[in-house]
This record gives C-alpha cells, sequence and structure tokens, in this order.
C-alpha cells in the first residue's frame, strides 16, 4: 500500500484527488491543506516527512491568482518557487517520489502549433515566471520529480474560469470573452485521475524509473479559445446569455497571458498510454455535478 501526501488539499485539483481517494482504496492519503501543512514552513515540511513514511508526494499547493501576482511577487515566488523547491529537498531526503503541477503559461513564445516539452519557455508574468523557476528547482533538488504542465484547469470546487461564467451569465445578458487566446481546458479530476493510474502503475513496477524525472504535458484533447469555453459551458448549462467575442485589447489585465498554449501531449501519451478525455466531455460531466 502506497502513503501519498496530497498538499494544497483544499485547492481545486487537491479537492478532486479527495473525491477519488475514496475510490482508491490500494493507498493511504494523507491530505494536507495549508493550516494542516504550509508549504512554505521548512521546519514544518522536514518534520512532517521524518513522522512520515511516505512513498510520494503531490504538490498541489500554489500562488494561483495570475493578475493578483502581478503586486505579490515576492509571496507568488516564495510559495511558487522556494517552497517548491523545499518540498523537493525533503522528498530528496526521504525517498519520496514527486509529481509537481506546471503551467501552459510558461510558453509565451510566438509559437502556434502543439507545444512540446522542449520548446522555449518565455514566461510573461510573475506568475508564469515563478512557476517555471518552481519547475526547475524540482527537477535540479530531486531526481525522482515528475513535472506535469496541465492547463486552464477548471472543476466544480473552487474558482475558476467556468464557474466565473456560469455566475455572470446568470447575473447579465451579454459577456464579453476574448477569442483570440486558445488553449486546451482541462477537468482537475481528469488530470487527478491520470495521477492515481501512473502511481498505480509505478506501484506494479511498471514505470522505469527514468520515466519519474522530467517534464510531460497533460490537460484535456481538443483546443478552443477563452471564448469557445465560455460559449459552450453557457449552452450545456441552458444560461441564456450572449458571449460576445473580443480581442485581448478589449479585455485589459495586470498579467499577460499566451496568445497560444496549446500543449502537445504526445511524451505523457507514449510514456503512459492512459485515455485522455475531449475537453467537450468532460466540461458535460463537470457540469453535472453542479
Ligand atoms: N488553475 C489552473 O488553471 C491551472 C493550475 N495549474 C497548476 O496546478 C496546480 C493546482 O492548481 P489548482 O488546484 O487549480 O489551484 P488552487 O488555487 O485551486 O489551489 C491551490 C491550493 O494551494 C494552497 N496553498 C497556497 N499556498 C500554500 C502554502 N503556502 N501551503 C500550502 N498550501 C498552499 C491554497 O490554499 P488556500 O485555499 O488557503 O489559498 C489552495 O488550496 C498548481 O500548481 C497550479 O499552478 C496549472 C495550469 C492551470
Ligand atoms: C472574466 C473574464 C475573463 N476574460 C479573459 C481574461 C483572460 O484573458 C482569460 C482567462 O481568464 P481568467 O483570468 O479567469 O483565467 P486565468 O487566471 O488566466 O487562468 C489561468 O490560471 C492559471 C492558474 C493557469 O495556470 C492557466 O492555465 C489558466 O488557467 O479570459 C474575458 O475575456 N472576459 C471575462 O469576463
Amino acid at each position: 500500500m502506497a502513503k501519498i501526501l496530497v498538499t494544497g488539499a483544499n485547492g481545486q485539483l487537491g479537492k478532486e484527488f479527495q473525491v477519488l481517494a475514496t475510490t482508491a482504496p490500494g493507498h493511504q492519503f494523507l491530505f494536507a491543506n495549508r493550516a494542516i501543512l504550509d508549504i512554505t514552513q521548512a521546519a514544518a515540511v522536514s518534520r512532517l516527512f521524518k513522522e512520515q513514511a511516505l512513498d510520494y508526494c503531490i504538490n498541489c499547493a500554489a500562488y494561483t491568482a495570475v493578475d493578483k501576482a502581478e503586486s505579490e511577487p515576492a509571496l507568488a515566488k516564495a510559495i511558487n518557487e522556494d517552497a517548491a523547491r523545499n518540498l523537493a529537498e525533503a522528498c530528496a531526503a526521504h525517498a519520496v517520489r514527486l509529481i509537481h503541477f506546471s503551467s501552459d503559461y510558461v510558453y509565451h513564445n510566438g509559437l502556434s502549433r502543439p507545444l512540446r516539452e522542449d520548446d522555449p519557455t518565455e514566461p510573461k508574468g510573475v506568475y508564469a515566471q515563478t512557476k517555471l523557476a518552481g519547475d526547475e528547482a524540482v527537477l535540479s533538488a530531486h531526481d525522482a520529480t515528475m513535472v506535469l504542465r496541465t492547463s486552464w484547469v477548471y472543476s466544480s470546487f473552487g474558482h475558476n474560469f467556468v464557474k466565473t461564467m456560469l455566475r455572470l451569465g446568470k447575473e447579465k445578458d451579454e459577456l464579453r470573452v476574448v477569442d483570440d487566446q486558445i488553449g486546451s481546458p482541462t477537468y482537475a479530476r481528469s488530470l487527478a485521475d491520470a495521477c492515481l493510474r501512473l502511481i498505480a502503475t509505478d506501484q506494479l513496477g511498471g514505470l522505469p524509473r527514468e520515466l519519474w524525472h522530467g517534464v510531460y504535458h497533460y490537460s484535456n484533447e481538443g483546443q478552443c479559445s477563452w471564448h469557445g469555453l465560455a460559449s459552450k459551458a453557457l449552452q450545456l448549462a441552458s444560461v441564456p446569455c450572449t458571449v460576445r467575442p473580443i480581442p485581448t485589447a478589449g479585455y485589459p489585465t495586470p498579467a499577460r497571458r499566451p496568445p497560444y498554449s496549446v500543449l502537445d501531449k504526445s511524451r505523457f501519451r507514449e510514456a503512459f498510454r492512459f485515455p485522455i478525455p475531449h475537453w467537450e466531455d468532460d466540461l458535460k460531466r463537470m457540469l453535472a455535478l453542479l
């Protein structure tokens, strides 16, 4: 039986792990929200790793407020880079395999075909810069670290774009949403499920050690704009609101977002061979839970 620590357990991804844990009796989970384990507190992290004989750590803790990060760069760095490094060092000291998450926003590189893990990263905002620095830190601190880079994550839990659109769509007759930023929505439940499958395969001895070090892309299949995602969510939820497509310049934000950040998932597919749902199917699955 594997013992798995999930940090940031009250975020949208962390909550999905909590749901899936009820149907994964083969593992023992330790769910740590910020009150139980603040990952910026090195002594607390060290103590927990000494007390618990962990096999895996899934780091769902992060600073994810993309615009707010522009005015809180030190806090974003402390959580996304420094604390991530510290967690990876604790994993290395106790031979714990680490799954860490990263963002499509690290690629702001002008390319407009699905992005591979070795494509240039050119993060433009504080959130993206601190996520990239975190990826580099965890990979150099610990050789059994997988960084799963994902995009446009939503869930029935927590805050996300899909839930914001549903709320605003019920309040207003018309929404204006950018149509020139293209990416792949990702249902947090499918991402969490992929991680648990990966661990299950590892437990059966099915993952060579070398697969545990590096960056992998995971998102739902397919792509759309934020306008496309908002329109589909409102249509599926039968919310009668007009969604107008606008250019990025029509919705100014403190942080710049990449115009194109669709992830090429070939590496993930070839390494793990798990089915990846299409974003529209997963969106229906999530909306049915609201
Ligand atoms: N959301 C998205 O669209 C995307 C997310 N990702 C990445 O996926 C991962 C999970 O994201 P997601 O679940 O959406 O994020 P959420 O913002 O929903 O959850 C993050 C969680 O981390 C917790 N947290 C923040 N600081 C600390 C800390 N110092 N110690 C412990 N916990 C802390 C937060 O706690 P509290 O609730 O108290 O603030 C929150 O519960 C992150 O690495 C993120 O960068 C990647 C691409 C897209
Ligand atoms: C609310 C709203 C947003 N937008 C635009 C702003 C922005 O360009 C885009 C997305 O909006 P949000 O700010 O909600 O999403 P954002 O916080 O940028 O989402 C990102 O979060 C981080 C954590 C990630 O890692 C990314 O993958 C991505 O999911 O939609 C509109 O055009 N109209 C609107 O009414």
